[in-house]
């Protein structure tokens, strides 16, 4: 069925505003949409996707744009409202425009030059050719520029995987276990999920298989006292705190209120009542101070550029620098530093990040276990290990799109000697 002819103009509106780069593409997307609310969801969904599309394919879509018809900004709406939605579905194109599409669509994207082929900015894709070689970035880029499957975690506390995969298949949704992570389950469309009583009841959320292992790997358990240090709105305070089977005490710090604010309606969903949500000014507020030496599980899910999720969020990739890296890292090295206060002699602390970095990865690991004698290295290894999840790995988790089709991520797993 052919789309309102005022996706067209409406694409490249909203392309204008999320090209200036200020803010992010969503938050950017959803303002549109609460000030246009006459569009229909065909025409929502097609827009959102659109523009994702030209976010992605950047260096390509650009190059694609020397030829063509009428304005530039209206070229690149096209060529991401043509892989959204399909060239047909497109009312209101000139014969040309149309003509124009059809050719677009027939290059061949292994002919064009790796840059543009890799859609990546120039400083990245420089640094991971140096690093893993071109044709292992052209790999991972290919994967990072694809959209993300959907994955739900299940709420331990109240259901368990096989029988939310049969509910689900009620629905209809087709879905099934996720390959690594024990409670995740992968959904192959994107259907609304909100009206669900299964996800009212708080018995499934959304959550990335990678995001979903990080917890696992935290190990938190009955009775225990956990600080999840960089708790956002809650992603993996939820899994942990259910991992605790609603025991102990699970401590959720972050210095945004607006984003520690979306953790309470999740919480209610969820049955937690051993979740402390904690707004800090800084890593050394003296609420985290009072804390030091009594915490047996710290995870540190630090800020950090959010490269490895390119499949969700492929502005960051436009608005990320060396500059901003340099800056995120001096936050990272401080919340890890003032993390490991909190633990008791034997505890564990868990430095995580969705970058795909170096420097915000190894190199913030190494430069811990450096300056900190206190604490040694568990093995990533070992650590899959006690928690029965079969992937490869060595001394630290690299989960990568095109490897294990989850987001990118990393995480080492220190422990305080005793
Ligand atoms: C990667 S996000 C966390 C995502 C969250 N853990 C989840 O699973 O949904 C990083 C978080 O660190 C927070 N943050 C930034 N600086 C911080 C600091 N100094 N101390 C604690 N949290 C901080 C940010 O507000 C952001 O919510």
């Amino acid at each position: 069925m052919r789309l309102h002819p005022a996706v067209v103009g409406a694409a490249e509106e909203v392309l204008r505003e999320v090209l200036r780069f200020t803010g992010p593409a969503d938050v950017i997307i959803s303002r549109y949409f609460r000030e246009h609310p006459k569009l229909g969801s065909r025409e929502r969904n097609a827009i959102a996707e659109g523009v994702y599309a030209v976010l992605r394919n950047k260096l390509a879509y650009a190059s694609f744009a020397e030829s063509g018809y009428g304005p530039a900004m209206r070229r690149l709406a096209l060529l991401g409202l043509a892989d959204a939605a399909g060239v047909d579905n497109l009312g209101s194109l000139s014969a040309e425009e149309t003509e124009w599409l059809q050719r677009i669509a027939q290059i061949d994207r292994a002919s064009l030059p790796v840059t543009l082929r890799a859609n990546l900015p120039q400083w990245l894709f420089d640094k991971l050719v140096a690093r893993d070689g071109e044709a292992a970035t052209l790999e991972l880029a290919d994967a990072l520029n694809r959209p993300a499957p959907l994955d739900l975690r299940v709420n331990a506390l109240k259901w368990k995987r096989e029988d939310v995969i049969a509910e689900l298949a009620k629905a209809p949704i087709v879905c099934e276990p996720t390959p690594y992570a024990p409670l995740g389950i992968r959904v192959r469309k994107k259907p609304a999920l909100q009206n669900l009583p299964l996800f009212k009841e708080g018995a499934i959320e959304v959550q990335d298989e990678g995001s979903q292992l990080l917890t696992h790997i935290l190990g938190a358990k009955r009775g225990e006292m956990v600080v999840d240090f960089c708790a956002g709105a809650g992603g993996k305070t939820l899994g942990i705190g259910a991992a605790m089977r609603n025991t102990g005490r699970l401590y959720a710090f972050d210095v945004s209120e607006k984003r520690l604010s979306k953790l309470k309606p999740r919480l209610a969903r969820s049955g937690l009542s051993n979740v402390h949500p904690v707004l800090i000014a800084h890593e050394n507020d003296a609420k985290v101070k009072r804390l030091a030496s009594k915490i047996d599980r710290v995870l540190v899910d630090a800020p950090c550029s959010g490269l490895g999720t390119l499949r969700r969020n492929p502005d960051m990739k436009w608005r990320q620098t060396p500059e901003s890296i340099v800056e995120l890292n001096a936050k990272q090295v401080s919340i890890l530093a003032s993390a490991a206060r909190l633990l008791k002699p034997g505890g564990r602390l868990v430095y995580a990040t969705c970058s795909l970095l170096d420097e915000e990865n190894e190199a913030v690991a190494q430069q811990f276990l450096a300056t900190h004698e206190g604490f040694t290295l568990v093995p990533m290894k070992d650590v899959l290990l006690e928690q029965k999840i079969a992937l490869e790995m060595q001394d630290y988790l690299k989960l990568s799109p095109h490897l294990h089709h989850t987001d990118g991520f990393f995480a080492a797993v220190f422990e305080r000697k005793k």
